[in-house]
């Protein structure tokens, strides 16, 4: 299905690294069926194209007419002038897809010819390792064969879970933005052995191991985390200790506040965009 496909990235920071690397290394997509463009970077571009083999092409040349999927991947606050200079040069089978936090279908929708079909995705920067947890909503006028073309594409880069639009703030929260906490979490472990003196080589991959780990549990064994955790909390042993601290100094509640802190983060940008549409 995208065997015919060209594929362009408007924006061409990590999130387009992340999937144009995903693609490639799924084989799902050739260098030269992608595009990158960005606003003015061209050390950049050129970068992209050294690393990856990909087209890149300043903004003001892309041939508009030969795009079959353009991947909107600027900051949120660039994407109404993107949509401005989309609308006016798209036929109604080209599609518009956003991986933009906080922009929805209908503000899409109503920035582009009535009629255009626009999908709205949530990928995370794990797609660079084809590991995305990535959400997929469609536009109103979105053909099916296109909503499984873009599926093919981003399955390439992961698990991809197709959502209700209201929900898309929460996945945001969650899976979006989720790496960053268990980046954030592997830090503090990582510092905490570099304190107490493991080298720092073997304490970055004794922690992504465990993490990986317990991850990898979870998904093969079909376990739910509870179990997993008491499985690993003897009575009296290190990890209840180890737990009881986590719990007085609040960590369940902190991940459950940074997860609706990011979804209210994702609500506020449609907000300030305007066109939004607020979940109660
Ligand atoms: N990073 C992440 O983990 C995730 C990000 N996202 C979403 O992806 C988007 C991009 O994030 P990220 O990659 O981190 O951001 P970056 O800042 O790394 O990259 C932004 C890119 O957009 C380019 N750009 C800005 N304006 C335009 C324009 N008008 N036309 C074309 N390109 C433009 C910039 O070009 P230049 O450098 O020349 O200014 C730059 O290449 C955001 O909207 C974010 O919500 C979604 C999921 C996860
Ligand atoms: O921080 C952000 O706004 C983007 C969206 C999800 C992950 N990064």
């Amino acid at each position: 299905m995208l065997k015919d496909k060209t594929v362009a990235f408007l924006g061409a920071g990590s999130m387009a690294e992340a999937m144009i690397a995903g693609a490639l290394q799924a084989e799902k997509l050739l260098p030269n069926q992608i595009i990158a463009t960005n606003n003015s970077n061209t050390a950049r571009l050129q970068e992209l194209a050294n690393e990856y083999g990909v087209r890149t092409i300043q903004k003001e040349q892309l041939p508009y007419k030969d795009i079959d999927l353009f991947i909107l991947a600027m900051k949120p606050k660039g994407a109404r002038e993107a949509l401005r200079s989309l609308k006016e040069r798209l036929t109604p089978n080209q599609v518009v897809i956003s991986v933009l936090a906080g922009i929805t279908t209908s503000f899409m929708e109503d920035h582009l010819q009535g009629g255009q079909q626009v999908i709205r995705v949530m990928p995370n920067t794990s797609s660079m390792v084809q590991q995305s947890a990535t959400a997929l909503t469609r536009g109103k006028h979105t053909k099916a064969e296109n909503i499984e073309a873009v599926k093919e594409l981003l399955q390439c880069m992961g698990k991809v879970f197709v959502i209700k639009e209201e929900q898309m703030d929460l996945f945001t929260g969650i899976a979006g933005s989720g790496p960053a906490y268990f980046y954030y979490l592997m830090e503090h472990m990582e510092s905490v052995g570099l304190q107490y003196g493991m080298p720092k080589e073997q304490i970055r991959e004794i922690v992504s191991q465990t993490v990986y780990g317990a991850a990898k549990m979870v998904i093969e064994k079909g376990t739910s985390p509870t179990i997993l955790r008491e499985n690993v909390t003897s009575p009296n042993g290190t990890t209840a200790s180890g737990l009881k601290a986590l719990a007085d100094y609040k960590g369940g509640e902190a991940i459950s506040q940074a997860i609706k802190h990011a979804a209210s983060r994702s609500q506020q940008i449609s907000a300030e965009l305007g066109g939004a549409k607020l979940n109660s």
